[in-house]
């Protein structure tokens, strides 16, 4: 059995590992935990399954701790970086070594992340247009351009995510559109797709689908940063602003800096409990199971 927790960020729902614990088969182990049927449950869970596992390796004999950050997702594949992935670590280590200040590492750099009065806030890094670093298959960034007969800008915030500006994000048939342009030609890698509107509150109503996940998930945290600076580029909002940014499961707080973007938002625990292993794995000590082994899709 693996020892497990479950938090989750504004409804976005992860299983957390402790990357000390053997798992032979993290993609397998994914699968089987994540799935929305079968997977991971307990009484306190809020969802059966989960939008990814987190293996975490802390090293807290750092000041401010530190800790390796790994998302393995349904699909098995590694997604280089998670807001709300990341703010859950944050919150997890915190809980830990009673620190409120964490350094994570993720494919898409180190980020800092502060756990406070209003939840936990990570510095997510420069947002990109730029076409090689997306990456999108273009000369120019795509900025309001046609992709499968859906107008979107195109920004990397960790990971690629498509923003499409709607009026009304409820009448969206998600499932319906956004496949399509998460698997264009245009974007070697995929990208996450998005749907913002604009509320009164001067913030944006989001719905996301995945990468990774192949579903419209309740929050997603890159994309919440990736809407801001779209809209940011577009002229609907300036930096320095707080963003106000409502996906399904809840409320999260982008604000743009000149070289930076900060996301703020709850995190919850749900539970701690123990996992299976799926049948084809069993437990062998001499495989190696540190964070590296297990390589981008
Ligand atoms: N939900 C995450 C994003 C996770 C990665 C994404 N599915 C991808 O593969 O690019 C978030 O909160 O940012």
């Amino acid at each position: 059995m693996v020892g497990v927790e479950k938090y989750h960020g504004t409804g976005n729902d992860f299983i957390i590992v402790d990357a000390d614990e053997e798992v032979p088969d993290r993609r397998a182990f994914a699968a089987d935990l994540c799935d929305r049927e079968t997977g991971l449950t307990h009484p306190d869970a809020l969802k059966t399954g989960a939008d990814g596992i987190l293996f975490l390796a802390l090293e807290d004999e750092y000041s401010p701790p530190r800790v390796v950050m790994t998302l393995v997702q349904p699909d098995g594949s590694v997604a280089a970086m998670c807001g709300n992935g990341a703010r859950c670590a944050a919150k997890w280590v915190a809980e830990r070594t009673g620190a409120d200040v964490v350094m994570i590492d993720t494919q898409a750099g180190t980020r800092r992340a502060e756990i406070g009065d209003q939840g936990v806030t990570i510095e997510m890094g420069e947002p990109t247009f730029d076409p090689d670093r997306v990456p999108v298959d273009s000369d120019e960034p795509l900025v309001e351009e046609t992709v499968e007969g859906l107008s979107v800008t195109v920004v990397n915030t960790g990971v690629p995510h498509a923003v499409a500006f709607v009026d009304d994000v409820t009448t969206v048939d998600v499932d319906g559109i956004a496949p399509a342009v998460r698997n264009a030609d245009v974007f070697p890698e995929g990208a996450n797709v998005n749907f913002a509107a604009r509320r009164p509150d001067g913030g944006f109503d989001q719905r996301t689908f995945e990468r990774g996940v192949e579903a419209e998930t309740d929050s997603c945290g890159t994309g919440a940063v990736a809407i801001t600076a779209a809209a940011e580029r577009l002229g609907k909002v300036e930096k320095g602003e707080r963003i106000p940014v409502h996906p399904p499961g809840g409320r999260l707080v982008v604000q743009l800096t000149e070289d930076d973007a900060l996301l703020q938002g709850p995190v919850e625990r749900e539970f701690a409990g123990q996992a299976a292993l799926p049948d084809s794995q069993p437990i062998d000590t001499d495989q190696d199971t540190d964070a590296d082994a297990i390589g981008d899709d």
